[in-house]
């Protein structure tokens, strides 16, 4: 059976919509969700949905806890979804082209340090952007710079605030996310 880590720091609803996902469609997949807040919401999702959850602190992360815990579960594919802090550079290197984050925008643009959440919805806006959307890429050392995996676009009216912003580009990832992780997961025997 494929084991799948999923790392979600905040509310975690793109956690929970995998889940939903490969159990709607009947593929049997591992799940373990790991978050740095310990009052992060993902862990009440985690509850509902019999999910085996933990919190792994930023001070844990730079004890070399998590890149512990990481090489136990030895997972196929490692999910960051909604994940705030910066990955270790010494689990990438032993994950090699396994580990994948979601950004919620087109990337080049809107990238990098303090471009999470809200922030890029607002920067988009801000902008007056015609159109955003989402890019799954594979995770290298620094924030948002691996190779794309997969875009989407919507587009952005005048009228949109950041929040309209943000429910386009979350239906997007909702719809785009685990089709991009059930195949990346076929081509991993
Ligand atoms: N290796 C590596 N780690 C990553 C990503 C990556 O591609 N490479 N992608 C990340 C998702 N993108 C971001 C981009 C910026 C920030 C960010 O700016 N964080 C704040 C901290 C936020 C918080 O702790 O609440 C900071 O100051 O570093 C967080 C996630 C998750 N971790
Ligand atoms: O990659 C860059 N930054 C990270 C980032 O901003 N990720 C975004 O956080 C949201 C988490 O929502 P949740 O799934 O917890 O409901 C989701 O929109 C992700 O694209």
């Amino acid at each position: 059976m494929k084991e799948v880590v999923l790392l979600a720091s905040g509310s975690g609803s793109n956690a929970e919509n995998i889940v939903d996902y490969f159990r709607k469609k009947n593929i049997s997949v591992q799940f373990h969700i790991i978050t740095n807040k310990k009052d992060a919401f993902v862990l009440e999702r985690a509850k509902r949905l019999n999910v085996p959850a933990e919190v792994i602190t930023k001070k844990q992360n730079d004890e070399g806890i998590l890149h512990e815990r990481i090489q136990e579960l030895n997972p196929d594919l490692i999910v960051l979804a909604g994940y705030l802090l910066l990955f270790p550079a010494s689990i990438i290197k032993e994950f090699p082209n396994k580990i994948i984050n979601i950004h919620p925008a087109l990337l080049p643009k809107y990238g990098g340090k303090g471009m999470y959440g809200g922030f890029v919805h607002e920067a988009v806006v801000a902008n007056k952007e015609t159109k955003t959307g989402i890019t799954i890429h594979y995770v290298s050392e620094h924030y948002d710079e691996g190779a794309t995996i997969f875009q989407a676009t919507t587009n952005v009216e005048e009228k949109d605030s950041p929040e309209d912003v943000a429910n386009k580009v979350h239906q997007l990832e909702y719809e785009h996310f685990p089709k991009v992780i059930e195949q990346l997961l076929e081509k991993i025997n």
